[in-house]
Order: C-alpha cells, then sequence, then structure tokens
C-alpha cells in the first residue's frame, strides 16, 4: 500500500515549481480486480466484454474499415458496468506501463479531465500500486483549465487529488501547466515544455515530427468533443502547433490550452473512455458509417497506434 510522499505537496514541473492544494491519500482497498469475461471476439478491432449491446459487432466491423487509420487499429470494449470498466482500464494501461518502461525506459502519459480520472481508481489498488513501476511515469495533460492550480476546476487538482496523490509518482515527471500565465502563455510555455521532453527522449517523437505519447486517456463530452477540441471551433483544424488555447469554450470555464489534433493522432495508444447512457447518441454517431463532411472531434481521434475505446453497457446502448 503506497503511502502518500510528502514530497509530492510541492511539484517540481520543469521551470515551475507549484504549491499543490492540501490532500490525504485514503487508504486504499487491496480487493482483487474483478473482471468479468462474457464475450470476446477480436479480429483486430473490435473486443466485447461483458454485455454484448445488439448489433456492435456487425456495426463495428462494418465501421472499422472505413475508419480506421492506415497504421492504426481499433479496438471497442464494453462491459457490464463502469466498475468493470475501470478494472479493465487499470490492467491496460498497468501492461503498457510494463511494455514501454521495458522497450524504453520511460512511460509518458497524458490525462483529461472530467470523469475519467474517477474511472483510474482502480490503479492505485493492489496489485497496480505494487507492481507499476510508478517513477518512470511522466504525466501530462491533454487539456487544462487556465486557473489556479489549487481551484476546483484545474484537472490538475483533479489528478492530484484523484489519482497522482495516491502512487509513489515522482514530483518532477508531472508536468502541469504554468498557471502564472495568459492562456496564450501557458499554451505556449506547455509546448516548449514537451520540445524539452521530447529532446531529451522522456517523450517518444513521431515521423510527422509531433510528439508521440505513450499513452492518451481521453474522455470525450456529450457533444462529441475531446481535450478542448469542441464541435465547430476552428481549434479542430489546426496542424501546426502542439498545443494551443482556447478562450470561449462552450464548456466552462472559457479559458482553456489543449492539444492539437496532430499530437494526439501521433500517440501510440489511445483510450477514449466513455461511460453512461447520456453519452449513446455520440458514441452511436462516433463509431457509425459517417461520411460527413464536417465529423465531430471525437471521430477525428485516429491515432498513429491503436485507438480502444473503453464503454460502458449505457454508452454503448445504442450501438
Ligand atoms: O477539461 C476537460 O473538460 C476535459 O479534458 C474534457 O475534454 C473531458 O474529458 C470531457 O468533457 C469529458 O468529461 P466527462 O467525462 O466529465 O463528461
Amino acid at each position: 500500500m503506497a503511502s502518500l510522499s510528502p514530497s509530492l505537496r510541492s511539484f517540481s514541473a520543469g521551470r515551475r515549481r507549484l504549491l499543490l492544494p492540501s490532500s490525504r491519500a485514503s487508504p486504499l482497498s487491496s480487493r482483487p480486480p474483478t473482471k468479468r469475461l462474457a464475450f470476446s471476439v477480436d479480429f483486430g478491432v473490435i473486443s466485447l466484454t461483458g454485455a454484448r449491446p445488439r448489433n456492435l459487432v456487425a456495426r463495428a466491423r462494418s465501421s472499422m474499415a472505413g475508419t480506421a487509420t492506415e497504421s492504426g487499429r481499433k479496438k471497442v470494449e464494453v462491459f457490464d458496468t463502469e466498475e468493470d470498466l475501470a478494472v479493465s482500464l487499470a490492467k491496460y494501461a498497468a501492461d503498457l506501463s510494463a511494455k514501454f518502461v521495458e522497450e524504453r525506459g520511460a512511460f509518458s502519459v497524458v490525462l483529461s479531465g472530467g470523469s475519467l480520472i474517477k474511472s483510474l481508481r482502480k490503479l492505485v489498488e493492489a496489485p497496480y500500486i505494487d507492481s507499476v513501476d510508478w517513477s518512470r511515469w511522466h504525466v501530462l495533460w491533454v487539456d487544462e483549465r487556465v486557473v489556479p492550480k489549487d481551484h476546483d476546476d484545474s484537472n490538475y487538482k483533479l489528478a492530484y487529488d484523484g489519482f497522482l496523490s495516491q502512487v509513489p509518482m515522482l514530483p518532477g515527471n508531472v508536468y502541469a501547466i504554468n498557471d502564472a500565465l495568459s492562456a496564450e502563455g501557458a499554451a505556449d510555455d506547455y509546448e516548449t515544455c514537451i520540445k524539452h521532453l521530447v529532446k531529451n527522449n522522456t517523450v517518444a517523437s513521431s515521423e510527422s515530427g509531433f510528439p508521440k505519447f505513450d499513452l492518451m486517456l481521453l474522455g470525450m463530452g456529450p457533444d462529441g468533443h475531446v481535450a478542448s477540441l469542441f464541435p465547430g471551433h476552428p481549434l479542430v483544424r489546426e496542424n501546426k502547433k502542439w498545443v494551443t488555447f482556447i478562450k470561449d469554450s462552450p464548456k466552462p470555464p472559457p479559458e482553456r490550452i489543449t492539444f492539437t489534433f496532430p499530437v494526439i493522432n501521433a500517440s501510440a495508444h489511445i483510450a477514449l473512455v466513455v461511460a453512461g447512457a447520456g453519452k449513446a447518441g455520440v458514441v452511436h454517431a462516433a463509431l457509425g458509417n459517417s461520411e460527413s463532411p464536417d465529423p465531430l472531434p471525437v471521430e477525428m481521434v485516429s491515432p498513429e497506434g491503436e485507438l480502444t475505446w473503453f464503454l460502458d453497457k449505457g454508452a454503448a446502448s445504442k450501438l
């Protein structure tokens, strides 16, 4: 069982030193994972775990050919409950951690905000709390709200309270934005920070010249947004910058920084984690055969590597 390292209270993120909101590591359950596997199809694109929604295989089978990237692979995993989803997500992240730590001595992980952090809760339990080499993790954010670190809207605070404070991660390996800067300044500064990480091989580089993160963990909004890339917003077409900013986010708070699609899509692995029937319509749209000239942001997620959808039964209910 990990205890909260006192040094985690003061994170040094590159040139930045951040004071953290006070937080306590709560006692962690040592309950073993209880994944239930009721059905599984895997032909390179789909595996269903737990409940098998009507028509999913046929629909996914027909949609994948049209939407998978040339080199990329796409999987859709559906779980009976969000609890089962969380169990599987923890194993997925821990397995990738072991693979990348062995291959290149580091594991670069990108978090989003929202409900994703809660879905990572099994990672702070046995067996992963002890088996994962947390000292090799390097954590960044795909998007961040431009608010102080101790503000309730901060994605950093959300992740710190719900995840990072409960694992023995090295404080210097957690890269938060500089909250003393404007949105534009913070975006530029974060891009510079990532350039340093690419230069010293902490983060890999894609052939396209963009950073290639080992694992990106994305949530999806009910309107189909990912990161802070919203439907109909010109930022979805940004193709040069690595990190950009938005001052009119339709989801509050309005000022944010966000990775751009070229960076998201250079990833080696992306997990799109979506739970709840409220998002079933967008999941259906995203996994359908849409030929729309104006795709939803979530439909633009198409990594060089592997995309895995983690859905609970509610989110998959219209498939
Ligand atoms: O900072 C943010 O707002 C997020 O990074 C955002 O992209 C989030 O992941 C989605 O809005 C899904 O959030 P929920 O899972 O809470 O719906």
